[in-house]
């Protein structure tokens, strides 16, 4: 099995705030020597509850926050020791689609410019081709292309998620962190932009990050679950695992408080 993303032992702190001028400021962490990979076309589930430091943990892979300490391995190599050119590779092959579908689109931009501006960022296209790429990936998340002459507040919760993914996955990935990607929407919307997902996973084969604190979505979607507690990765386990006896303790008290 070929091994997309692997983190070795990383950790993040985030320095605290002091009561006052003659206290060090504490340090907080949130994320505790973190070790796992995941494999080529996998689907991982990332579960914790609120705090956990899950969202950290997404955010250092993309480089959004920077560790405190631990190396990251794209494809076996680390990410640090990138070339510049390597890095804007990186850029592209790594996409996040954020956790609100209602803050991830710019308010004052038409949906089908916010799609084509990552195309342009990542040099891709001409203005024409920009516009029929962006009108077949609207096609393949099963958005009218009319709307891309729309705002996102035209647009319901859902029709934004789908612009996300849709944005995240114009410039092709391999490796997508997904933050929880539905949790802001209603049940019904919920579960049809799960399935979008997952048939767009077994159509373009990309690599999945999926972060969530609810285990019924995640053990609809993924292969295998991560279970993240105080900054620790706690256990790791296949997904047909989900329902056994033998989690770790902690697991096994999130399963009876989030089931
Ligand atoms: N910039 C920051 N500065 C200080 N502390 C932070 C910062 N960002 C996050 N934290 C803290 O780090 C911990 C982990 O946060 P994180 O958002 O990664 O958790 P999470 O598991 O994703 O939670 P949620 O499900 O609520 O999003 C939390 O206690 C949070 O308050």
């Amino acid at each position: 099995m070929e091994e997309i993303i692997r983190l070795e032992n990383v950790s993040k702190k985030y320095k605290g705030k002091s009561k006052s001028i003659f206290e060090k400021p504490k340090e907080f962490i949130a994320v505790n020597d973190v070790s796992f990979s995941i494999n080529k076309g996998e689907i991982f589930g990332l579960v914790g509850e609120s705090g956990s430091g899950k969202t950290t943990l997404g955010h250092l892979i993309i480089g959004l926050k920077s560790m405190s300490q631990g190396k990251i391995y794209f494809k076996g190599r680390d990410i640090s020791t990138f070339t510049r050119e390597e890095e804007k590779k990186w850029r592209k092959q790594v996409q996040i689609i954020f956790q609100n579908p209602y803050s991830a689109l710019d308010p004052k931009r038409k949906i089908g410019w916010s799609i084509e501006e990552i195309l342009m960022i990542h040099k891709i296209g001409d203005k024409a081709s920009r516009r029929k790429m962006a009108e077949e990936i609207l096609y393949e998340v099963e958005i009218d292309p009319s709307l891309m002459d729309q705002y996102p507040e035209d647009l319901s919760g859902g029709q934004r998620q789908r612009v996300s993914i849709a944005s995240a996955l114009i410039v092709n990935p391999e490796f997508v962190i997904i933050d929880e990607g539905v949790s802001a929407l209603d049940v019904s919307v919920q579960s049809a932009i799960l399935n979008l997902i997952r048939k767009l996973q077994e159509k373009r084969q990309f690599t999945c990050l999926f972060i969530s604190h609810d285990l019924n979505v995640i053990e609809y979607l993924c292969d295998r679950v991560g279970v993240m507690y105080k900054g620790e990765m706690v256990e790791i386990f296949n997904a047909g695992e989900f329902f056994e006896s033998e989690h770790h303790e902690y697991t096994q008290k999130l399963f009876s408080t989030l089931l």
